[in-house]
């Protein structure tokens, strides 16, 4: 029997083409997933090389980044380019395209699990930082820049340097009311934005093996916000139980061969990683963040923290700088922060799970009237889900706007972009000044604290709701 292996070593070690010596490994991808924002060099670079796609059935094509969320009229030229750009190369190409409109269209972080395309074992790349999202399924999930798309395009192969391990460890069970965000934001915190850098993260432990599929979602989506490579949870029952169905899953026919490969994929016993970190979750609160990286973030309980707290000298000088962008003074209490634009959707917190739990807050109450909410669905099954459910009548009458999906607020790309020096709780994950508009100031949060702040107009947790 050979030496323990990490999981992210069998999932690396069973996708080698060669390995040369000296050099980074060639992996087989899986599965490839695109979008209009990095795709357009890639297909112009095939073109110039007079290179085809060599498995198109492989990749998937969809619109998020640049497309309005309401109305769907495509207005903006920047953004009619790069969607007429990309519908073009597919079109070329022979690649399936979810646009603007389709049933299936949404971010593509949302739309290729809920289609099953994504199975434990697999390789998944995207030419997208978040596409670490897909390690929730026992995946190895890499966001790559536009001269690997190309790459994967023409050879359904990619070289890449092999990062180290790392372990983390949520022992405990979450409080009620705590959830994936939270958890993410107090690890990124503790570890910094660059713990995890170079590594491909598994997530482990009583707190992860409890989180729903689309928990873990966040919680690997987030992954990239620390630095990491990826990030991934061993699949298991809950893994299973999420797939099983799905239009590109197994079908019965396969189903029992594949549950069985899924099982062994785990990190052996005494496997070693490179770093671990163990973190005790049973105390747990809603985390928010006060400045310009997702690591400056606090328990919502606590207070905006003076730059003099920081020992390190650039940790000193970068809370220094946020707070200035932010407009935020030293000892304010989180919860007194007043918050113009609330922004509920992104592939971090825009599946069905995330509105639900914002639902259940808002239902029977109303937006304040100094704040506006912005409920923009993963994707068009997620809406047609939540609808199916009722929940947009819940968002609608509080008094919030119910979009179609899209990446929208996440960042300024669309349509959707902030204007001015607002202040928006939003529950993507990025923060850094001009993320969401060139002035705006964001606070990262969890479903349930954007809605709750919705509700009061500052800061604010549902057990602050009265
Ligand atoms: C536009 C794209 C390259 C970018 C990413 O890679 O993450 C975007 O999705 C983001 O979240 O900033
Ligand atoms: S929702 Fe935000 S983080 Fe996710 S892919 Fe779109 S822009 Fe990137």
């Amino acid at each position: 029997m050979g030496s323990p292996m990490t999981l992210a070593a069998k999932l690396w070690e069973s996708h080698v083409v060669s390995s040369p010596p000296g050099g980074p490994d060639l992996l087989y991808i899986d599965l490839h997933l695109t979008h209009e924002a990095t795709s357009p060099q890639a297909f112009d670079g095939l073109r110039l090389a007079g290179r085809s796609v060599r498995r198109p059935e492989l990749t998937l094509a969809l619109e998020d980044h640049n497309v309005p969320t309401s109305p769907l009229a495509v207005a903006d030229p920047v953004s009619r380019t790069q969607l007429e750009t990309l519908r073009r190369n597919c079109e070329t190409h022979g690649i399936e395209l979810y646009s603007l409109g389709h049933r299936r269209q949404g971010i593509v972080h949302v739309v290729g699990p809920e289609l099953g395309l994504v199975h434990p074992g697999m390789t998944v790349v995207c030419g997208d930082s978040h596409t670490s999202t897909h390690g929730a399924f026992g995946a190895l999930a890499f966001g790559i820049g536009t001269s690997d798309v190309e790459h994967v395009l023409a050879t359904q192969c990619l070289e890449l340097p092999r990062p180290k391990t790392m372990a983390v460890d949520f022992d405990g069970e979450l409080p009620r009311g705590v959830g994936a965000k939270d958890l993410v934001l107090a690890l990124i915190a503790e570890i910094g934005p660059n713990g995890a850098q170079g590594h491909m993260v598994e997530y482990r432990g009583a707190a992860v093996r409890g989180l729903s599929m689309e928990s873990r979602m966040t919680l690997c989506n987030m992954s990239i916000e620390a630095g990491a490579r990826a990030g991934l949870v061993a699949p298991d029952a809950t893994t299973l139980a999420y797939l099983r169905g799905r239009p590109y899953a197994p079908g019965a026919a396969h189903w029992d061969a594949a549950a069985a490969h899924w099982s062994t994929l785990h990190s052996d016993p005494g496997a070693r990683f490179d770093r671990s970190v163990r973190i005790d979750v049973s105390a747990l609160t809603p985390w928010v963040t006060w400045g310009t990286n997702p690591a400056q973030a606090a328990p919502l309980a606590s207070e905006v923290p003076a730059p003099d707290a920081f020992a390190d000298p650039l940790e000193r000088a970068s809370a220094q700088r946020a707070l200035r962008y932010m407009d935020l003074a030293p000892g304010t209490p989180l919860r007194d922060i007043p918050i113009d634009v609330v922004f509920l959707g992104s592939c971090t917190n825009g599946r069905l799970e995330d509105l639900r739990a914002a639902a259940s807050v808002l239902k029977g109450r109303s937006v304040a009237d100094s704040t506006r909410l912005l409920v923009v669905p993963g994707s068009m099954e997620v809406r047609a889900e939540a609808e199916a459910e009722g929940l947009h009548e819940v968002f609608l009458a509080s008094g919030a706007e119910w979009r179609s999906p899209g990446c929208s607020m996440c960042l300024g790309m669309n349509t959707d972009r902030l204007v001015g020096t607002v202040r928006s709780a939003s529950t993507s994950n990025r923060n850094y000044e001009g993320r969401q508009g060139a002035t705006a100031r964001t606070h990262l949060v969890s479903p349930e604290v954007a809605a709750a702040t919705a509700v009061t107009g500052r800061l604010a947790a549902p057990a602050d709701l009265a």
